[in-house]
C-alpha cells in the first residue's frame, strides 16, 4: 500500500491492485486543480471518482518559511530548445505564498474562461493582527473575500520585516502608484497579499490539505506513483486511460492498466503534461503527431501551442547600504537567530518563520512604469504581423487567436486599471528584480517524438521571441531605478549591485537581461487554450476538448491569456467551476 502524510488524516491512497475496472469519472493528475475537481465530485456520494498522479500528494506540514526550501526533489526540469536557460517546474501544486491578487478578470471576462468570480472567491481570508496592520499599513477588506468555508486558507501572517515599511511607502514618491484597498480587489497598485497557509496550524494550506486529507469516501479512490500515458477512446467518446507505474520507462504487458471511465475522463496534469497526454492520445496538430509517429484521431492544432509564462529578471539588485531595519531576513543566517526564530515558532507559531517568501508588492500598470514610452511601444506590438515572431509554420488558427490577444493585450497595456510590472519584496538588504506579468512571446510544448510516451515534452519557451518583451524588460528595469532613487528610499542608501548604474543603454540594458533572465516564475499557461477552434482554442467553454466527447481539461492549461496575477488562484477558480459544469452536465 501507498501511504502518504499522516496516517490520522490520509483519506485513501490506494494500491493499483484495489483499482477497480471502471468510475464515473477519472481525473488525470492530482494537483491544484485535480484534486479540487474530485472532491467536489465525490461530494454528494452520488458518483465514483478515481484520481491518478504521478508524484505523491505531498507533505502537509511544513511551516512557511520552509516551503522554499523544499522544493527540488519534486521538480521536473525542462530545457528548452529555444532559450538558453533551463527551467523547473514543479512536480506537482504550488507550496508557498501566493498573492491573490487579479487584476485582469475584467478584461477577460468578455474573452475568456477565468472571470468565474464566484469560485475565485472560495477561499477563506484572515487578515494581519490588529497591531501588525496599523504598524505597517496593510489594509485589507475581507468583502473581496469569500469566506465561504472551504479550507483553501489566504492568510496574512503575524510577523513582517520592518524594511517593507520604507519600501512600502516609497511608492508615495511614484506618480501614478496607487494603493488599493485590498489585494482581492482586482485593482492593481501597491498592497499586501495573503499566503497560503492555515492561519491555526500555520502550515501550508493547499490542494492535498483542502480538498483530499480527511476525506473517507466510499466512492473516491486516489493512487500515487502513475503516469497516464493515453486517453482511450470508443469512437469519438473518451471511455478510460492507460497507465503505468510512474518508474516504468517502457510499456509491457504486465505495467500497463487501462480503467475506464463511464462518464468522463477529466485532464488536470498541468500545462506541461496535459498536452502531452492529449497528443499521445492522437490529439493535435498533424505535423507533431506525424513526426512523432502517432495516429491522428482529432487534429487539433492549438495543443501546446500559445505556451506562456511569466519573465523573471532576476539579475537587476540593488543593496541598501544603509540598512538600518532590525530585524532582517539575513539575520535568519545567524545560528542564533535562527535558532530563537525556530522555537518561537515552535511554541507560538510567531515570529519571522511564519513569513513564507513575502507579503507586499507592486503591481502596477505599464503607463505608471513607463509614462513616457508605453504608449508608441503599445502601438508598435499591436501593429505587428500577428505572424512575425510565432514559430515558423504556426497553423493559421493559431494566428488568428494571437492576433485576438494582441488586441487584448494592446488594451491591458494601456489599461490604467490592469498591471503590467510587478515587483515583490522580500524585506532584506538587496531588493529589484521585476517580472513582467504579460509577455507577448508564445512558446510551444510537444511530446518528443523519439519518445512521446516517457520521454518529457520539449519545452521551448521562446522567451523574447517578440521583441516587445525585451523593450518592457529594459523599462522595467529603468523604473526600478526611478524607484530607487526615491526621496522615501534616500536614507536607505541603495547602491545597484547589477548591472550598475553606469549601464544605461538599449543594447546595454537588452543584453544584460538576455545574460539573467529567466523564461518562467512557474506560471504556465496556455496549452489547451479555451477559445473557439478558430483561434486555435482546445477546449470550448465548458472545457470539452473540441471532437471529442467526454474528455474536459480543467487545469491551468485553458488559461487562454496569462493574467496580471500569479496563477494558482486563476487555476483553483477554474476547477471550482469546472466541477460545477460537470455537475451541471450529469
Ligand atoms: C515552485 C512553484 C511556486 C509557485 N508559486 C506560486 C505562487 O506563489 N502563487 C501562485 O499563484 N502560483 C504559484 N505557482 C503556480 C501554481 O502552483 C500553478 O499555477 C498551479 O499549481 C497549476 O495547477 P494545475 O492543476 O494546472 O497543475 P499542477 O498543480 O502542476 O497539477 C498537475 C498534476 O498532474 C500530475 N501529472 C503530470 N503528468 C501526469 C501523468 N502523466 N499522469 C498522472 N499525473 C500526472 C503532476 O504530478 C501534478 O500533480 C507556483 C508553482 C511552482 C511550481
Amino acid at each position: 500500500l501507498f501511504v502518504n502524510g499522516s496516517p490520522t488524516n490520509s483519506p485513501r491512497d490506494d494500491a493499483r491492485e484495489q483499482v477497480k475496472s471502471e468510475y464515473d469519472y477519472i481525473v488525470v493528475g492530482g494537483g491544484t486543480a485535480g484534486l479540487t475537481v474530485a472532491d467536489r465530485l465525490t461530494e454528494s456520494g452520488r458518483y465514483t471518482v478515481l484520481v491518478i498522479e504521478y508524484g505523491d500528494f505531498g507533505s502537509a506540514a511544513l511551516p512557511p518559511m520552509r516551503t522554499l526550501n523544499n522544493l527540488d526533489s519534486r521538480q521536473f526540469n525542462f530545457c528548452s530548445d529555444g532559450s538558453r536557460r533551463c527551467s523547473k517546474f514543479l512536480q506537482y501544486y504550488s507550496l508557498m505564498a501566493n498573492p491573490f491578487y487579479s487584476s485582469t478578470w475584467n478584461e477577460q471576462q468578455n474573452t475568456t474562461c477565468c472571470a468565474w468570480q464566484n469560485a475565485w472567491r472560495a477561499t477563506t481570508f484572515t487578515p494581519p493582527p490588529q497591531a501588525l496592520a496599523n504598524e505597517f499599513d496593510i489594509k485589507t477588506d475581507r468583502r473581496f473575500w469569500g469566506n465561504v468555508g472551504t479550507k483553501i486558507y489566504a492568510t496574512l501572517p503575524s510577523f513582517q520585516w520592518p524594511q517593507l515599511k520604507t519600501n512600502f511607502r516609497a511608492f508615495r514618491d511614484i506618480p501614478g502608484a496607487t494603493y488599493p484597498p485590498d489585494s482581492g480587489s482586482g485593482l492593481p497598485g501597491v498592497f499586501w497579499f495573503p499566503s497560503s497557509y492555515d492561519p491555526v496550524t500555520i502550515t501550508r494550506s493547499f490542494s492535498r490539505t483542502g480538498h483530499w486529507d480527511g476525506l473517507n469516501r466510499r466512492n473516491y479512490q486516489t493512487i500515487t506513483g502513475s503516469r497516464v500515458i493515453k486517453i482511450t477512446f470508443n469512437g469519438d467518446q473518451a471511455s478510460g486511460v492507460q497507465y503505468v507505474p510512474s518508474s516504468a520507462t517502457t510499456v509491457t504487458a504486465s505495467n500497463v492498466k487501462t480503467v475506464k471511465a463511464k462518464k468522463e475522463v477529466i485532464l488536470s496534469a498541468g500545462s506541461i503534461h496535459s498536452p502531452q497526454i492529449l497528443q499521445s492520445s492522437g490529439i493535435g496538430p498533424k505535423s507533431i503527431l506525424k513526426a512523432a509517429n502517432i495516429p491522428l484521431k482529432v487534429e487539433l492544432p492549438g495543443v501546446g501551442q500559445n505556451f506562456q509564462d511569466h519573465l523573471f529578471n532576476p539579475g537587476h539588485a540593488f543593496l541598501f547600504e544603509n540598512f538600518t531595519a532590525d530585524p532582517s531576513p539575513e539575520d535568519l543566517n545567524d545560528p542564533a537567530f535562527a535558532a530563537a526564530a525556530q522555537q518561537q515558532f515552535d511554541q507560538n507559531k510567531t515570529g519571522p518563520l511564519v513569513v513564507a517568501s513575502g507579503n507586499s508588492a507592486a503591481f502596477l500598470p505599464l503607463s505608471v512604469v513607463a509614462p513616457t514610452t508605453f504608449a508608441r511601444l503599445v502601438s508598435t506590438f499591436q501593429s505587428a504581423d500577428p505572424a512575425a515572431y510565432l514559430p515558423p509554420n504556426t497553423h493559421p488558427t493559431v494566428i488568428a487567436g494571437y492576433k485576438a490577444q494582441q488586441a487584448i493585450l494592446a488594451d491591458a497595456f494601456r489599461s490604467k486599471g490592469s498591471a503590467t510590472y510587478n515587483i515583490q519584496f522580500g524585506g532584506g538588504a538587496v531588493e529589484g528584480f521585476s517580472v513582467n506579468l504579460r509577455p507577448t512571446s508564445r512558446g510551444t510544448v510537444n511530446v518528443d517524438p523519439r519518445d512521446p510516451l516517457f520521454l518529457d515534452p520539449i519545452v521551448d519557451y521562446r522567451a523574447l521571441s517578440n521583441p516587445t518583451d525585451l523593450a518592457i524588460l529594459i523599462e522595467f528595469m529603468r523604473f526600478t531605478r526611478r524607484y530607487m532613487a526615491t526621496p522615501t528610499l534616500a536614507s536607505s542608501a541603495p547602491r545597484e549591485l547589477a548591472p550598475g548604474a553606469n549601464v544605461t543603454s538599449d543594447a546595454d540594458l537588452g543584453e544584460f537581461i538576455r545574460g539573467v533572465m529567466w523564461p518562467t516564475v512557474f506560471h504556465p499557461i496556455g496549452t489547451n487554450a479555451m477559445a473557439p477552434k478558430s483561434l486555435g482554442g482546445v477546449v470550448d467553454t465548458e472545457l470539452r476538448v473540441y471532437g471529442t466527447r467526454g474528455l474536459r481539461v480543467v487545469d491551468a492549461s485553458v488559461i487562454p491569456l496569462l493574467p496580471g496575477a500569479y496563477t494558482q488562484q486563476t487555476t483553483y477558480a477554474i476547477a471550482e467551476k469546472a466541477a460545477d459544469l460537470i455537475k451541471a452536465a450529469q
